[in-house]
C-alpha cells in the first residue's frame, strides 16, 4: 500500500526521503493559494524563484515580477503575495517570477529529488487528491511553515489532505496521524480554529482578511498545479 508522510517544516526536510515520492508543498498563508489564484485567473507558468534579486531579474524576459519579504510587497516589485491580487487584473497568457518568504522556499529545497511536485491549497483539495490516488507514489506533504517554524494553518491542510487519502494509504508517520486527527475533530468549525493561528494573526495587521478568506475557501478550483522544469503549470491529464 502506498504511503503518505507530513513533514512540518523545512528545516526537517532532511529527516526525510524525497526521491521519487510526490511531493505536495503547502503554504496556505498565501503562497500556494496565490499561485492557485494566479493559475485559475490566466497565469500560464510561475516560476519559484528563492530570492529577490534572482527574481527581478526575470523582468527583462517579460515576466511580472511578484516578491514579497515579511507580509508586504517588496519594493520594485509589481505583485506581492495576495491572491486575491489575482482575482481582480488581466493576467490571460502571462507568465509570473515568484519569491516568497516561506512558500517559493519550500519548493526549491524538494524541486531537484522529487518525482513530482504539486502546489497544495485549500481552493483546491479535491482536484490535487484525485491527482494522487491515480498515481502509484509515495507522498510526502511538505509545510512552508513560517521562518522553519511550525504552523496550524498548513498543518490542518496536511491533516485534510491525509484524511482525504486514507483509505488508500498507509500513515505510519506520527505527524500524519496526529493532524488527520486534528482536521477531523475541527473540520466543521475550520476558519475559527485557524483564526487562532500566529499567521493569521499577522495578516490581519496588514488588513488583509480578504486573503485569509480566500486561503481558506474549499475546492473552489478543480485544477491540479504541477512544477514541471523549473516552471508550474496547471496539469492537464
Ligand atoms: O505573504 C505571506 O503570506 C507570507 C509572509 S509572512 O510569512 O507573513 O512573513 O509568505 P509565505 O511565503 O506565503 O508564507
Amino acid at each position: 500500500m502506498r504511503k503518505v508522510e507530513v513533514c512540518l517544516s523545512p528545516e526537517l526536510l532532511h529527516l526525510y526521503d524525497v526521491d521519487d515520492k510526490i511531493v505536495v508543498i503547502v503554504d496556505i498563508f498565501r503562497a500556494t493559494s496565490t499561485m492557485i489564484a494566479a493559475l485559475a485567473s490566466g497565469v500560464t507558468g510561475i516560476v519559484p524563484v528563492m530570492d529577490l534579486e534572482t527574481c527581478k531579474s526575470y523582468k527583462e524576459k517579460g515576466y511580472i515580477i511578484a516578491g514579497e519579504r515579511d507580509g508586504q510587497k517588496a519594493p520594485g516589485f509589481e505583485m506581492g503575495n495576495s491572491p486575491i491580487a489575482y482575482l481582480e487584473g488581466d493576467f490571460l497568457g502571462k507568465k509570473i517570477a515568484m519569491t516568497t518568504t516561506n512558500g517559493t522556499v519550500a519548493i526549491e529545497k524538494t524541486k531537484n529529488a522529487a518525482h513530482s511536485i504539486l502546489i497544495g491549497a485549500f481552493v483546491n483539495i479535491s482536484a490535487t487528491t484525485r491527482f494522487i490516488q491515480n498515481q502509484k507514489k509515495d507522498v510526502l506533504i511538505l509545510c512552508a511553515g513560517w521562518k522553519g517554524k511550525f504552523n496550524l494553518e498548513d498543518s490542518l491542510y496536511s491533516g485534510a489532505l491525509v484524511s482525504k487519502l486514507h483509505p488508500h494509504f498507509r500513515t505510519d508517520c506520527d505527524s500524519a496521524i496526529a493532524l488527520k486527527s486534528l482536521f477531523e475533530s475541527n473540520s466543521h468549525r475550520l476558519q475559527l480554529f485557524i483564526g487562532q493561528a500566529s499567521h493569521a494573526k499577522r495578516l490581519q495587521n496588514h488588513g488583509i482578511e480578504k486573503d485569509i478568506d480566500f486561503c481558506l475557501e474549499m475546492d473552489k478550483y478543480d485544477f491540479t498545479a504541477l512544477l514541471q522544469g523549473n516552471e508550474i503549470s496547471i496539469h492537464k491529464a
